[in-house]
């Protein structure tokens, strides 16, 4: 049978007497970009360094691939790259110098050493600089050379903690982009506080708060929760909220100012085609309509009154 890239059982930690993550259990059973989401504090740092073996855990075991990495951690380690939260860099080198001596790390024979620097430069786009001191890198090359000290080895599991943290705008899109790239040919757990980020770059999510999980599941599971029962709208002439009240499936309207209207409906799905169809019908000369997203504020606290219900 297939083993899952990562298992995770039971997983506890605490540094002092408060306990940092708390029995934590999930696999991951096919490839994509996970994403480890939860506000500062929750436990992500915690649970990355646990699962690439740079902490060990109070309590709970994890498995790469299978492999037990309590017991037989340098195969386990061998299957992964690490990313962390401040990228493990010498500066004071050139990046064909820094990935030189990370294929060494990484057991990497001497004379395919080359072979691996030149590959990683080339995947992360950073061939141009290879004689470059890191020190004089931006932001963003720097986390390139990050990311590509995690895959030098070709390993089956990257994990990256907060990648784009620090990150101007053009370089979050960049790096999330080299990060699609990469996960074209292994599986990707990235960890991020920020809802947005998961939803631009992820296929699942692993939510945590306080230290425990409080999601687990696709990116479109995680947006029923995202998506209310509430529908925003703006029309370019103020109409009576009375109107928008008529329409069947409209709980309440609450008008926002000027022609803004926050109606709240009872399933978002076919009522934003309804309202659209009746605006057209009406001639309210609709000018925009979405769906109300949630803040992670409230996610979190839905989500954490579910678990603690069920
Ligand atoms: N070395 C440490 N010693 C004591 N407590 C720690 C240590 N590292 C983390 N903690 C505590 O464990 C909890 C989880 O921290 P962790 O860094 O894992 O969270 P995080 O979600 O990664 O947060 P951030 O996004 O701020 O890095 C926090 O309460 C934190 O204060």
């Amino acid at each position: 049978m297939k083993q899952p890239i990562v298992k995770a059982v039971q997983l506890s930690h605490r540094y002092t007497a408060q306990w940092a993550i708390r029995d934590i259990d999930f696999e991951i059973p096919v490839r994509g970009i996970y994403g480890l989401l939860g506000s500062n504090g929750s436990g992500k740092s915690t649970m990355m360094n646990i699962l690439c073996g740079v902490l060990k855990p109070t309590k709970g075991d994890v498995f790469i691939n299978g492999v037990d990495i309590r017991k037989d951690a340098i195969a386990a380690k061998g299957l992964m790259g690490f990313l962390p939260q401040r990228p493990p860099l010498h500066i004071d080198l050139t990046i064909d110098e820094f990935l030189t001596h990370c294929a060494g790390l990484r057991l990497i024979p001497r004379k395919e050493q080359a072979n691996a620097v030149n590959k990683v430069l080339e995947k992360c786009g950073i061939t141009h600089f290879r004689k470059r001191l890191i020190r004089n890198l931006s932001g963003g090359y720097q986390q390139r050379v990050g990311i590509a000290q995690a895959i030098i080895h070709n390993p089956e599991l990257v994990v990256l903690d907060e990648p784009t943290n620090g990150l101007d705008p053009n370089q979050i899109v960049e790096i999330r982009n080299l990060i699609k790239e990469i996960a074209e040919e292994r599986t990707v757990i990235l960890s991020t506080h920020m809802l947005s980020e998961v939803q631009a770059a992820c296929n699942y999510i692993l939510m945590l708060a306080d230290g425990r999980v409080v999601f687990s599941g696709s990116v479109d599971e995680f947006d029923r929760y995202a998506a209310p029962g509430t529908i925003l709208l703006t029309m370019l002439e103020p109409r009576g909220a009375e109107e928008l009240k008529r329409i069947p499936n409209v709980v309440a309207v609450e008008t926002l100012g000027g022609s803004r209207y926050r109606v709240k409906v009872d399933s978002v799905d076919d009522m934003l085609e309804k309202i659209i169809d009746q605006s057209v019908h009406n001639g309210w000369r609709l000018k925009e309509i979405n769906a109300e997203k949630n803040s992670m504020d409230t996610i979190f606290a839905e989500l954490s009154k579910k678990q603690s219900r069920s």
